[in-house]
């Protein structure tokens, strides 16, 4: 049997374990049922269930636009595993069926999820068989197999532009040491010809995907056409989302207006971060 690596809040929010039992206390969203929304993207207010898996080959730390820093939203699941634990996918599947409820869609999360690609298309194939479920997968796009992809609907690809660098003086603001994924980092976050199969393999198997970029920064418009969109094919600019920069309200104010109108200049979705607006930033919701 294999198992994946999950992190932190695991499958979420949930209130019953693989068995059906009651848990003791209630999910972070404070609700007495399991579920929440989508916050993200083109599916943003579907009743969805979430599984955060460990682990990313990125390590994000942008600049916002008044010179301040922000760091990747789940630092758990990347910079400083935290919780970090293992399940067996059979697990997995029991704790979604026991608190699936009504809800139809599955969001995968991390983390990368596809640094576990072999375990991932396990756990898909088990997930796909619950009766019209929905499995929608976020990635960095760095990543892609083939044995993951068919089984997923949505592929929820986010891009991560140069303001996500950790430069040298990012690395020191936080303390860091400049090894591994932090010195990779910048050479492994553009990899056109993988977001080219995400978009190839999503219209060859009537599936959909959205690029969701990041944008803390006024020219970013500018990248996404130059490095991205005028080297990729086959995307319509519905499937262009711009995401505002921010893990929480404040810093999402500072970003918001920007991203809206640029959204708006260039005909590409405005694609608000809505789990943040309803529970604040914090974890599991
Ligand atoms: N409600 C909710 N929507 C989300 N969409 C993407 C999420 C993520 O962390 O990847 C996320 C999340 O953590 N919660
Ligand atoms: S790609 Fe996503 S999970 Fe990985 S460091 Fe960047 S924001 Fe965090
Ligand atoms: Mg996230």
């Amino acid at each position: 049997m294999s198992y994946l690596a999950l992190a932190n809040e695991g499958v979420f929010p949930i209130t019953k374990d693989k068995d059906g039992q009651s848990q003791s206390e209630l999910p972070a969203t404070g609700f007495s049922f399991p579920g929440t929304i989508q916050g993200e993207g083109k599916l943003a207010g579907v009743p969805s269930l979430f599984i955060r898996l460990s682990g990313c080959n990125l390590r994000c730390i942008w600049s916002m636009p008044d010179g301040s820093f922000c760091r990747c939203d789940t630092p758990y699941a990347s910079f400083a595993p935290e919780r970090t634990f293992s399940m067996a996918i059979d697990d997995v599947v029991a704790l979604v069926q026991q608190n699936l409820g009504a809800m139809k869609h599955v969001v995968i999360t991390g983390g990368e999820p596809f640094l576990q690609h072999k375990a991932l298309a396990d756990l898909c194939l088990e997930l796909k068989k619950i009766p019209q479920l929905h499995l929608s997968v976020e990635t960095n796009g760095t990543l892609f197999s083939r044995e993951v992809a068919q089984h997923i609907d949505l592929f929820s690809i986010s891009p991560k532009l140069s303001n996500s660098n950790p430069t040298d003086e990012k690395i020191t603001f936080y303390g860091l040491k400049p090894s591994g994924p932090l010195s990779y980092h910048a050479q492994r976050r553009k990899n056109l010809p993988v977001l080219q199969k995400f978009i190839d393999f999503s219209r060859e198997n009537n599936k959909d995907f959205q690029l969701k970029f990041v944008i803390g920064n006024h020219n970013d418009y500018l990248e996404i056409n130059k490095e991205y969109l005028s080297e990729l094919k086959n995307w319509n600019a519905d499937d262009i989302l711009l995401m505002p920069l921010g893990a929480t309200m404040e810093e999402l104010k500072k970003t918001s207006k920007m991203v809206l109108e640029m959204a708006i200049q260039n005909g590409w979705r405005y694609a608000p971060r809505v789990h943040i607006e309803l529970f604040g930033s914090i974890a599991g919701v």
